[in-house]
Formats: C-alpha cells, structure tokens, sequence
C-alpha cells in the first residue's frame, strides 16, 4: 500500500544541532505529536518535561532515526547517540564490547577511554550483570560518549536509580556535556533535574510545546539555591501539579 506519509529526515547544518518544522505522528489515527516546531542550538542541553504519555518518547525516537513513519520536517546531526532508562546492556557481551557494539571496528583503546571518562576503566573486562544500576547505566552512556555524538538523546536515565546515584550521575552528565560540547535532549519527570541541568526547558503538553524557559543561572548549580526552587514551581505549575 502506497504511504501518504510525508516524511524528511536529514543532515542538519550549523549552527542548530536539531531543526523541526512541521513534524506530527499519529499512533491509531490518533495525533500524538501535532504540528511541532522545534530547533536545538549547537552544545545546547534541553530538558523535556511532560505529562506521561504526551509523547515526549516518540519525538526522541523519531530524533533518533528510530520511528521514521511521521510527517514533516526533521534536521539532526548524523553523529547522535541515544540512551534509554533501562542500559540495554548485551548480557553476552563484556563491558568493553557493548560500548563498541555497532562501531565499524570493535576498537578496544576508543572503548577504554569512554570507560573511563564515566569513572568505569576498571569495569572493561567483565559482564553487564555484575554491575550495579549506576554503574551499567555509566557504560551506557560510554556507549553513546564512543560515537562522538553532536547529539546526545537520553530518555529518563536516571529514571531507575535510587537518590544518591541519581545525583552522581547528574553531575557527570554535566561534566560529559560540557567536556564534549553536544546538544542534549533529556527527558525526564523530575523537575528539579530540569532546573539543574538545563540551558532551556520545553513542557510539552497536547502534542505541542506548551511551555518553554530558558535557564541562565552559572553551573555548577545548587539545588539549595532559591532559584532552583522557584524553577521547581513554575514548571510543576506548568505540569499542572499542586505543591
Ligand atoms: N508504537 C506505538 N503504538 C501505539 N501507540 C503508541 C506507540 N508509541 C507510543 N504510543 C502512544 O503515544 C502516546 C505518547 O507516548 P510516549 O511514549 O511518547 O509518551 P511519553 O510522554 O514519553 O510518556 P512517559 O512519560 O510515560 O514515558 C501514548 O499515548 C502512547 O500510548
């Protein structure tokens, strides 16, 4: 059957990482993306905040090049890389292996050195499965770091990490992104990592971005800074959360 889809997917130019015009997906005959707009400037870090099931899943995959059945206008870098909540580990394969999985050439010294910028150079010789979540979660995001990405995707990282983990693997996504100068597009539920991590925050709601903020506060930020806290309300506001 013919496809009515129209769909564009290319290389992006400088100085946007990211450019969308136009871009909607249904699912069903439903619209869950409508008609959104969107660029990312070059190293810029986005945090995506929205209510479950809003669709902020499905415009990372489509940035991805992982769901390519939407309509509209879509520009990104062709060096991106994607992590997800859970590291999709290869229980299979060591630690060293699944960083270089999918590269041309399983290149152990590109490998070591990924590992260790996320604290994990000791780790390369063993399996996924004896690593903790923290500590998996690290070798997926050396995964990605491999590819020298102009985009970084991260779907909820941190999403299945208990508290303390959680905040030390912030603070090294911070360090990764300013060592590395990639766009970062995160998405997350929690409101206070947007503020922490942000350059802008984009609330997506009804297929749209409904609201957007544009953080300028210097890093490293304080989450017991009062600006923190009043970012926290505005967008849980946003959310249409009471607190
Ligand atoms: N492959 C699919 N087939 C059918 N419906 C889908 C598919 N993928 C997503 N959807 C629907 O599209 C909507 C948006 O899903 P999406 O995963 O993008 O939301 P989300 O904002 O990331 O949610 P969450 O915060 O819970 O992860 C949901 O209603 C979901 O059920």
């Amino acid at each position: 059957m013919a496809s009515l889809v129209h769909r564009h997917i290319t290389a992006a130019t400088a100085p946007d990482a990211v450019r969308i015009s136009g871009l909607s997906r249904s699912f069903d005959g439903r619209r869950v993306i409508q008609n959104l707009d969107l660029s990312i400037g070059a190293g810029e870090f986005i945090v995506l905040l929205g209510a479950s099931g809003c669709g902020k899943s499905t415009l990372l995959r489509i940035l991805g090049n992982l769901d390519r059945d939407f309509q509209g206008e879509v520009e990104v870098p062709t060096r991106r890389a994607v992590a997800f909540q859970a590291p999709r580990l290869m229980p299979w394969k060591k630690v060293w292996r699944n960083v270089t999985l999918g590269l041309p050439n399983a290149d152990r010294a590109l490998a070591e050195r990924a590992l260790a910028e996320v604290g994990l150079s000791h780790r390369a010789d063993v399996w996924p499965k004896v690593l903790s979540g923290g500590k998996a979660q690290r070798a997926s995001l050396a995964r990605a770091l491999v590819r020298s990405p102009e985009l970084l995707l991260l779907d909820e990282p941190f999403a299945a990490l208990d508290a303390l983990t959680r905040i030390k693997a912030q603070t090294l996504v911070a360090e990764l992104w300013q060592r590395h100068g990639c766009a970062v597009l995160l998405v997350t539920h929690d409101v206070e990592e947007a503020a922490l991590l942000a350059d802008r925050v984009l609330v997506m709601k009804d297929g749209v971005i409904a609201h957007e903020h544009r953080i300028d506060l210097p890093r490293p930020r304080d989450v017991a800074d009062p600006a923190i806290a009043n970012l926290r309300g505005r967008f849980l506001d946003w959310l249409g959360v009471h607190h």
